[in-house]
């Protein structure tokens, strides 16, 4: 009788084990849940700064940025080097506007103004003096066009009045120097600062342009910048032919770029390009020597 029971309880012994080993989650996934990195996420002051420049492509640069797995991207421009009211607030303040990131991720945050603004490369060295710069240039008329539009679209938004480029752009038959679109293509002016601050091989240039073409090889060569593993590859873009850009593609979703990027550009004068390809001529010069590469400018 005693081996009977003894039998019995083996059995419902074995038979609840078993039950329980179904029903619960394997070993494996109860270690590899333990090591979730999602549970070790954090938020924490970026590695990489998309810096600019405005209207270069920061934000396809960002977007296709955030399809390398190793890396957490902050959704909107933070303006925190370049708005005394965002710097006061401090760096606990800075890091509550990043993105949560899993341990060995690289944030990354882009705010456009920060090249042409004077004080930031200063501010930026004094908080993180590693930090790994990204700048995307672009042809520096169609960068002007480009912010004049963007402007010319935020006006209208607020039923501002509108002024025509030719009104900015000339004053008595010359260029004008104080419109903000013109200098802020002058790259080298701008360049200057940050160099004074950081070395070269801290500042990482991606030719906006190219990105636009062809992202590709752009993105690789930032991958290799930031010694990502290689990753990002050709089935992550795609050619919208309505659109007339690439979107992008990963495992999760299929997206482009929001309206307000790609507008139509106004139409310029033949003469006031010309002036304006002659006048950025030497500028383009100075900034080739000073980075220590050409871009395929007019
Ligand atoms: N893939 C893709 N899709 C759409 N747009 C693209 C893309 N790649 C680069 N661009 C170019 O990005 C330009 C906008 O630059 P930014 O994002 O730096 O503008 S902003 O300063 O943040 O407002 C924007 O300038 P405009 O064409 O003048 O609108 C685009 O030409």
């Amino acid at each position: 009788e005693r081996f009977t029971l003894l039998v019995l309880m083996a059995a419902v012994t074995v038979a609840l084990l078993l039950f329980f080993f179904a029903r619960s989650p394997s070993l494996s996934t109860v270690v590899s849940r333990d090591h979730d990195p999602l549970s070790s996420a954090a938020r924490c002051l970026p590695d990489i700064i998309i810096i600019g420049v405005r209207k270069g492509g920061t934000r396809a640069l960002i977007e296709m940025l955030s399809l390398h797995s190793g890396v957490a991207a902050a959704q909107s421009e933070v303006h925190f080097f370049d708005w005394d009211s965002h710097y006061q607030r401090g760096a606990d303040w800075y890091v509550s506007q990043m993105p949560l990131a899993r341990s060995g991720q690289l944030t990354v945050e882009k705010t456009p103004a920060y090249f042409t603004s004077a004080r930031v490369p200063e501010r930026i060295r004094r908080m993180n003096p590693d930090a790994r710069l990204l700048l995307i240039v672009r042809e520096p008329t169609e960068r002007l066009l480009s912010d004049y539009t963007q402007v010319f679209h935020n006006r209208l938004e607020k039923r501002k009045r509108q002024q025509t480029l030719e009104t900015l752009l000339m004053r008595d038959g010359e260029l004008n120097l104080d419109y903000k679109a013109l200098n802020r293509s002058l790259y080298h002016v701008h360049m200057r600062r940050w160099l004074d601050v950081f070395p070269r091989s801290r500042v990482h240039l991606v030719d906006g342009d190219a990105l636009i073409r062809n992202p590709l090889p752009e993105m690789k060569e930032v991958e290799e910048f930031l010694h990502l593993e290689p990753q990002i590859n050709a089935t992550n873009f795609y050619f919208n032919q309505t659109k007339g850009f690439f979107c992008l593609r990963d495992r999760r979703r299929e997206r482009c770029l929001h309206g307000s990027k790609g507008r139509k550009h106004p139409r310029v004068a033949p003469e006031i390009l010309r002036k304006l390809y002659d006048f950025f001529h030497e500028p383009n010069q100075k900034f080739f020597e000073m980075v220590g590469r050409t871009f395929d400018w007019k």
